[in-house]
């Protein structure tokens, strides 16, 4: 699956491995920028996932230091991406596919994220703050990916949990909110551990997401 966010920075790392533990699956951030100003994405998600577990963490595709869109990062370090060569890993589990910000971040020349979602083929899972703005940032990313026909298997929300937002994205975005993450004191092993232990199990999310819902 496919995780996006209605931002950077709204979770999609910590989600991403709570939902490889949950899940069983193998990881991949084919485009990661920002290694000039802190870790990789793939390198939180081994320590997030500890020891064991059989989980494969794929190398990813570009890796790029300006903490930017991938097309604005890759222009400052003088490369080109072309998405259009971009091989996905082979993988027997399933695979955990995190983006780079929201879905209408430039990958390259040609395509934003969520052309390589269309791309990969790959169900949604779509990270929102709880917060107040997440009413409006939710659905429009929604929106946008019903319009390509992506199959949605849930929203997560992540940070102090709000009723009435869950309500409102439930019913105005038509989508299960299938997670609340609430603020962790710390964001460890642990604490994805005993998140995932409650997370719903993939095949019937995977059934109940229909494309263009
Ligand atoms: N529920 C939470 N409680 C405490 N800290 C959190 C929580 N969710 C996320 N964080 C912290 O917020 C920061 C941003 O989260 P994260 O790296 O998962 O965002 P992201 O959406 O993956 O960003 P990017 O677009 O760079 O990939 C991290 O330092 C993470 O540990
Ligand atoms: C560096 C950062 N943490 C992400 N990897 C890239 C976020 C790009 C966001 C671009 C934007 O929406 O303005
Ligand atoms: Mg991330």
């Amino acid at each position: 699956m496919f995780v996006t966010g209605t931002d950077t920075d709204v979770g999609k790392t910590l989600v991403s491995a709570i939902l490889a533990k949950a899940w069983g699956a193998d990881y991949w951030k084919p485009y990661q920028t920002g290694v000039e100003s802190a870790p990789g994405d793939t390198e939180t998600v081994a320590a997030l996932l500890g020891p064991g577990g059989g989980h494969v963490l794929h190398p990813p595709a570009c890796v790029l230091r300006a903490p930017l869109a991938p097309w604005a990062a890759a222009r400052a370090e003088g490369v080109t991406i072309e998405m259009a060569g971009l091989r996905p890993p082979r993988t027997v589990a399933p695979l955990v596919v995190e983006g780079a910000g929201g879905l209408y971040v430039p990958v390259d020349e040609h395509g934003m994220m969520i052309d390589l979602v269309v791309r990969l083929a790959l169900p949604v899972v779509l990270v929102a703050r709880s917060t107040l703005g997440t009413i409006n940032h939710t659905l429009l990313s929604l929106r946008a990916l019903r319009a390509r026909e992506l199959p949605v298997l849930g929203v997560v929300m992540n940070g102090p949990p709000s009723a009435g937002n869950r309500e409102a994205l439930e019913r105005f975005g038509q989508v299960p909110v299938i997670a609340e993450i609430p603020p962790l004191e710390r964001v460890d092993a642990a604490a994805v551990a005993a998140l995932a232990a409650r997370m719903p199990d993939l095949a019937s999310l995977s059934r109940a997401a229909r494309p263009g819902r």
